[in-house]
């Protein structure tokens, strides 16, 4: 059986681009400064990129699965082009009480629920106790909590950092793009 493979499982909004709320469209997408060469600089340090994110607009009828694709998929490309080819891609489109009924259920996927990290730790062989979850939010970190990421990673580029989110993360950083560098600093 092949050598299992570390991970950086990345959150989206507030980690990899602005959020300026339920972004759906590419005028609105904006990756945060110095993101984009964090990722290249953690693809040459041997991880595997896996984006997992919560996409609640969907069910909320904000924007459609097709609108969501066509989005990741410029934005795929967009990395791409800059030599960072993404390993995974997972979303959840789901809440329970959602108006959109096709949507509405109490599913596995949504963050804090570990479903997205333990499909990509599946699909790709990843070693979960040699990878970082980085993102922005409490539910971030509850779900490389249990999905048994080795460590948990809080950015301060989203949502307002809480206490609660702070005592759940291994560490705190001011954005995906200092990650390289703390990893390399052990
Ligand atoms: O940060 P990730 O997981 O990539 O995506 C989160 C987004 O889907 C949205 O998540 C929402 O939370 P609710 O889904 O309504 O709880 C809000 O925080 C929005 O501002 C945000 O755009
Ligand atoms: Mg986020
Ligand atoms: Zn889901």
């Amino acid at each position: 059986m092949a050598n299992k493979v570390p991970a950086i499982f990345l959150d989206r909004d507030g980690t990899l681009n602005v959020d300026h709320g339920y972004v759906h469209e590419i005028d609105n997408f904006q990756f945060i400064d110095g993101t984009i060469e964090a990722l290249q600089a953690l693809k040459k340090m041997g991880f595997a990129l896996v984006l997992v994110t919560n996409q609640s607009g969907i069910a909320r009828g904000m924007f459609t699965e097709d609108q969501f694709m066509q989005l990741t998929e410029w934005m795929d490309w967009s990395l791409a082009d800059r030599d960072v080819d993404l390993d995974g891609i997972y979303f959840c489109p789901h809440l329970p009480d959602a108006p959109v009924e096709e949507y509405r259920q109490q599913c596995d996927c949504r963050k804090p629920q570990p479903g997205m990290l333990l499909s990509a730790q599946k699909h790709l062989h990843i070693d979960m106790a040699a990878s970082y979850m980085v993102g922005d939010k409490l539910e971030d970190m509850q779900a490389a909590q249990a999905a048994g990421v080795g460590t948990k990673v809080l950015v301060r580029t989203g949502k307002p950092v809480t206490a609660e989110g702070e005592a759940a993360a291994d560490w705190v950083i001011d954005s995906l793009a200092d990650l390289p560098e703390r990893i390399k600093k052990g």
